[in-house]
């Protein structure tokens, strides 16, 4: 069974306290968004799930070993993880951006290129036709869509996405969301997404952490956490809902 555990993790950068003492957890077959305001915390945790940034305190468990015990190399093939950040590709075609994926497992060429899992991730992610376009050349959403396109290339069974649908339109939002549902109910991998849209979270997820200044404000099922209390305390919004799904409607006074 796979799962990866934060368990009491705090993390300083310089001066600035940014994680304190954080609890998440997260097992194959599901979806955990990471939620809650600019600043929270929730790049920051998921750069420390991802073993990229080392706690000052507590620890990551991937499965029964320490984090920072594993290798590297095994670490990228167990973990596939996709930055908030887009930097802009270098002149290559998006099937060659795509199969950088691959690198996580020391393939590189044609041998990448040609892995059966490329053609799959550029299918999930809407790319196919796109496969032989230059990648620098690509929008914003497209350039967000082969982040994940190359992140589902390693093919690793924990996937960590930092706000993937920012940039997307609805349909393509639509379409990533059930992507990752799909990853964890079909094909077993454990999920945790970071999100603004909270409609998108009360859908998709199925459980939901709420950051805030650094903590774990709340955590449970989506419309445990989406509480109008809850939003109201930490968004400073208030919601109106649609059917289940909160929607924000106003700032508080
Ligand atoms: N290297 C750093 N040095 C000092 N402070 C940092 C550093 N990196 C991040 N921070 C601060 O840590 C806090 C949390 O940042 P983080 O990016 O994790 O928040 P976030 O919840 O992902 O925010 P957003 O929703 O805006 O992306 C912010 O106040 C940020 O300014």
């Amino acid at each position: 069974m796979n799962s990866l555990t934060a368990l009491d993790v705090s993390l300083s950068l310089g001066e600035r306290q940014i994680l304190r003492s954080v609890t998440l957890s997260v097992q194959d077959g599901a979806v955990v968004g990471l939620i809650g305001p600019n600043g929270a915390g929730k790049s920051s945790l998921l750069r420390v799930l991802a073993g990229l940034l080392a706690p000052d305190m507590g620890r990551v468990m991937l499965g029964e070993d320490s984090l920072a015990s594993i290798p590297p190399s095994r670490r990228a093939r167990q973990i596939a993880f996709m930055p908030q950040e887009n930097v802009r590709p270098p002149p290559m075609s998006v099937r060659h951006v795509a199969a950088l994926g691959r690198l996580a497992h020391g393939e590189s060429g044609t041998v990448a290129l040609k892995h059966p899992q490329v053609a799959e991730a550029l299918q999930k992610t809407g790319l196919t036709e796109s496969a032989d376009r230059a990648a620098h050349r690509l929008s914003g959403g497209e350039l967000a869509r082969l982040a994940l396109c190359r992140m589902l290339c390693v093919d690793a069974p924990i996937l960590l996405a930092d706000e993937p649908v920012a940039a997307l339109d609805p349909a393509h939002a639509l379409m990533v969301m059930n992507l990752f549902r799909q990853a964890a109910y079909q094909d077993g991998k454990a999920v945790v997404v970071v999100l603004h849209d909270l409609g998108l979270a009360a859908r998709f997820c199925d459980k939901l952490v709420l950051m805030q200044n650094g903590a774990v404000r709340a955590h449970g099922l989506p419309e445990q956490v989406l509480s109008e209390t809850l939003v109201r305390s930490v968004y400073h919004v208030t919601t109106q809902r649609i059917g289940m799904i909160p929607v924000p409607w106003e700032l508080c006074p």
